[in-house]
């Protein structure tokens, strides 16, 4: 698959964002006409670096508001597009991309509107242009890709043909199975963009809240399999209009564009493979049929992690952690053979304590501050979920490790989060661990009743610049499942708050958009390091699930814990939801537990004060309850922030 990006969807001048794109391995660009306008390369400036990057130049766009006008503003238009055929001579580029007409158009027939692109392709010709004509979803009179490609083939002219765009398409619902039937010949350009689903006006919706395929969701797999299936061989651009990427590091935006499109044409694959049609086989051709006219490379394959196999928390002081720890009931395996690292465990929940102490994290400011540093998933085989994540671009991450010690294959996420890629054992034990202590085979099983715990879910908060670049990574590099996010009150704003799960549960990573207003004014959510523990008001946490969540909740008040307090009218509030047996009420009261219930089941669960960034959860599931206690959340954020600011008043 030839793999394209519209300039527009990325920061920085025309110069830097070719030599981004060149960097994250695309086949070609769009150039979008406000780039070229603005920038003080010349045509033949930008040709030449585009050659020199090894950059094709695919597409100038947009040619706007040509069709469906009266004759004296189609003499106009056609002047007008005269100039641009010249210019495209000069970049070296010979598509140019025509949308519907919003503003202008003023006469609804279909057979002027055929007479006037005849007129526009007739003149394409005279350059060797080819004009692809594109729907926009709120073209004025053309709106619908099957309108805008009948009249393509009315005009019957080999300088005019299509652009089909996932965007206007998959707005507005139309059914992509008809783009089987287009004649491959006469789509001239494809243009795919992702976007979550939202209730308002369409051109509002395309022109900021675009993202990357997989960020979204809409059917892309199915969109380009039958494009694919069409016959299609030409480029796969992202055009993505997005507030967000315009403001971002445009290298590493670019990247995030390359991972959704090399997850994209995997996908479509799969989607591929899943739908056989009479004509063509799967992707690696079946006996008598044929394959694709447009190859779609694979990525080695993982299943979904089957869970969590360890948490680790870094700090320069760990005396607060190894409090919480042991207070909720964690059992201390001592430190690591040779690495400055505990082990904690409780059942099966492993946690470790990074004693960060080198002199980089010092300088960094770093370590000081507990905070998330690491996560370790259960995976099949670590060597080929490594391997994929290095094809969709994950930065690996490399870890010291002796000859005779376990190495795990790792790399970063968006937030910088280490990701560990574990051998996982069925009984859910991790042979590592001898590695600590006295070298147990097994860690120590836990007090009576505690066998069972695991960690139920993690909660990463994350920079507000790399939210949905996190989510593409998860789904992409490890399968995780994203949900349709939610929308949390706490005083700082509403918490936007992503699950990505895998489809048995063993893994729930819940993503939340971490406040960017802190009070004092200082913003938080910046490039930082998650390891630094630097961005105040960053709250990550680690859930743990227990059989019986009283008796454990009883057993750490016993040792002291420092539950975070819920508040008296929370308890009243839950009351009078759910009429709760008084007995019950007084015991979630006494303990500072949280409780919520639905059709499928109960839950209940409690938090622990905030040590640097970090700070603790346990629950208990009954039933078949499948969340988190979402209608909890705003008082965990309010309670939680104004403890952040009686311990660090900011006046
Ligand atoms: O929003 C627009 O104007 C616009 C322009 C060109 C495109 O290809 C497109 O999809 C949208
Ligand atoms: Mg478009």
């Amino acid at each position: 698959m030839r793999t394209g990006i519209a300039t527009v969807c990325l920061s920085g001048t025309l110069r830097e964002k070719m030599q981004a794109c060149a960097i994250a391995g695309f086949d070609g660009i769009e150039i979008f006409e406000q780039d070229l306008v603005t920038s003080p390369l010349s045509p033949e400036d930008v040709r030449k670096m585009a050659a020199d990057l090894g950059l094709t130049l695919d597409l100038y766009q947009p040619f706007r508001d040509f069709d469906s006008v009266p004759n004296e503003l189609l003499a106009a238009n056609l002047r007008r597009a005269e100039a641009k055929f010249r210019l495209m001579s000069r970049l070296g580029t010979d598509t140019m991309l025509v949308c519907s007409n919003v503003a202008t158009a003023s006469i609804d027939d279909d057979g002027l509107r055929a007479e006037q692109l005849a007129a526009l392709a007739a003149r394409a010709g005279d350059h060797s242009v080819k004009v692809a004509y594109e729907a926009l979803a709120w073209g004025k009179y053309v709106n619908d890709y099957e309108h805008a490609h009948r009249l393509v083939e009315t005009v019957d002219h080999p300088n005019l043909g299509t652009c089909l765009d996932s965007f206007h398409i998959l707005s507005r619902d139309w059914d992509t199975a008809p783009i089987e039937s287009f004649n491959p010949g006469k789509i001239f350009f494809v243009q795919v963009a992702d976007a979550p689903k939202l209730s308002m006006d369409v051109l509002s919706w395309s022109r900021h809240y675009r993202v990357f395929p997989g960020e979204g969701q809409f059917e892309l797999a199915k969109f380009l399999g039958h494009v694919v299936r069409a016959g299609y061989t030409g480029p796969v651009s992202l055009e993505v209009f997005n507030d967000v990427f315009r403001q971002s590091d445009v290298e590493r935006t670019a990247v995030d564009a390359m991972r959704s499109l090399i997850w994209l044409e995997e996908q479509s694959a799969k989607w591929l493979d899943a739908h056989p049609s009479a004509e063509y086989g799967a992707g690696s051709a079946a006996p008598g049929r044929r394959r694709y006219p447009m190859e779609l490379a694979t990525l080695p394959q993982v299943a979904e992690p089957a869970g969590f196999n360890f948490a680790e928390v870094r700090a320069a002081d760990t005396a607060g952690l190894e409090t919480l720890l042991g207070q909720l009931g964690f059992t201390s395996n001592g430190r690591h053979r040779t690495k400055n690292v505990q082990l904690w465990t409780m059942g099966h929940a492993r946690v470790i304590i990074n004693e960060d102490s080198t002199q980089e994290s010092r300088d960094a400011g770093a370590g000081a501050a507990p905070a998330i540093s690491a996560l370790g998933f259960d995976v099949e085989s670590p060597v080929i979920a490594a391997a994929r994540a290095q094809q969709l671009k994950a930065p690996a991450v490399p870890r010291k490790s002796q000859a005779d010690e376990e190495i795990f294959q790792g790399f970063a996420a968006p937030d910088s989060t280490e990701i560990f890629l574990c051998q996982g054992r069925p009984d859910g034990t991790a042979a590592w661990t001898r590695e600590f202590g006295e070298g147990l085979e097994a860690p120590a099983a836990g007090r009576t009743g505690e066998q069972g715990t695991v960690i139920d879910h993690v909660n990463l908060a994350q920079p507000w610049q790399h939210f949905d670049e996190a989510v593409l990574f998860y789904t992409s590099a490890l399968a995780l499942e994203p949900q349709p996010y939610a929308e949390v009150a706490s005083p700082t704003g509403l918490v936007r708050s992503q699950v990505m799960l895998t489809r048995d549960r063993g893994v729930r990573l819940v993503l939340n958009l971490a406040p960017l207003i802190q009070r004092g004014g200082a913003a938080s959510g910046t490039d930082a390091p998650a390891a630094t523990g630097q961005r105040p008001g960053y709250q990550e946490h680690i859930a743990f699930a227990v059989d019986d969540l009283v008796a454990t909740a009883r057993a750490a008040k016993a040792r002291g814990l420092d539950f975070l307090q819920i508040p008296a009218n929370y308890y009243e509030d839950l009351d009078a939801r759910f009429g709760l047996d008084p007995d019950f009420l007084a015991t979630l009261r006494e303990l500072n537990l949280l409780y919520d219930r639905d059709a499928d089941g109960e839950f209940l669960h409690f938090y622990t004060a905030t040590v640097g960034s970090v700070f603790f959860e346990m629950v208990e599931r009954r039933g078949a309850y499948d969340g988190y206690g979402a209608p909890n959340a705003p008082v965990r954020h309010a309670v939680q922030y104004d403890h952040l600011h009686q311990r660090n008043p900011t006046t």
